[in-house]
């Protein structure tokens, strides 16, 4: 995401938006529509929008990645599968980045992070047609250093620490050894000269610790943020999550 008005200390919101697809997609037609919540997380402050175009387009379809580029001021983040179909997708919409995550048809989310280290041969060159053409290139990927060491390798800039399994463990009531991790991560991607984001499964109650993390420099929220907008509405729930993220750096 562009970054140069920001403070340096300054952690970006990247504001997923795929489960307003989600919610539309239950009843097909139009509403509740992904360009607009995309409006209203600009004017909530967020510092970019995330959407997952998965193969099964099961909430984020093509149609809406060419109406959010086109109508969009905020950098757009696409994550997006390792195929040649994905590939050529995002080099017909050049999104500002796009996140490689890893995908399996029958999972109901985002289960682990990309296998960098074991996939150097297939990545790399996904990795180099999306770099040739001016997008940010970052890898999905567990808090593992031998994944950071293969996405630095690879000649990702940034890499996206998958919190996932830190959610989890926050609910079942002891996060300290996924925070742990995080934080070795967060260090050791700051040593290799990577860019570090991090998201999935964040939260009011958990994102503190994570944003406390002085190496991150973005985090990616949305299935929170939308449950959440349900109650409070969207501008609010982007605010408090804003909020917390703030408090967290100070
Ligand atoms: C990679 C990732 O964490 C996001 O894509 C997020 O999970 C939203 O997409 P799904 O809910 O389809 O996994
Ligand atoms: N990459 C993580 C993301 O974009 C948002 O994940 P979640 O908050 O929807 O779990």
């Amino acid at each position: 995401m562009q970054t140069a008005h920001l403070r340096p200390s300054h952690l970006r919101l990247g504001v997923n938006i795929d489960h307003v697809a989600t919610i539309r997609n239950a009843r097909g037609g139009l509403h509740p529509c992904p360009l607009r919540a995309a409006e209203m997380a600009a004017a909530a402050g967020a510092d970019g929008i995330t959407i997952h175009l998965r193969e099964d387009r099961r909430h984020i379809t093509d149609a809406d990645l060419a109406t959010l580029s086109g109508a969009i001021q905020l950098p757009i983040n696409l994550e997006m599968a390792a195929t040649d179909e994905m590939l050529a997708i995002a080099l017909k919409f050049r999104p500002h980045a796009a996140c490689i995550v890893p995908e399996r048809r029958a999972e109901r989310t985002t289960e682990g992070g990309l296998d960098a280290a074991g996939q150097h041969n297939s990545l790399q060159p996904i990795v180099a047609a999306l770099r040739d053409a001016g997008i940010r290139v970052s890898l999905f990927v567990a808090p593992e250093e031998r994944q950071l060491e293969a996405a630095a390798r690879l000649g990702a800039p940034v890499v996206e620490l998958h919190t996932g399994p830190y959610a989890h463990a926050f609910d079942d009531g002891d996060a300290s050894a996924e925070l742990a991790r995080l934080a070795r991560a967060s260090e050791h991607g700051a040593a290799l000269g990577l860019e570090l984001h991090a998201g999935h499964g964040l939260s009011y109650a958990n994102v503190g610790p994570v944003a406390a993390l002085p190496q991150l420099a973005e985090l990616n929220i949305g299935h929170f943020l939308v449950g959440e907008a349900l109650f409070v509405g969207l501008d609010a729930a982007i605010r408090e999550m804003r909020r917390l993220m703030d408090a967290a750096r100070a």
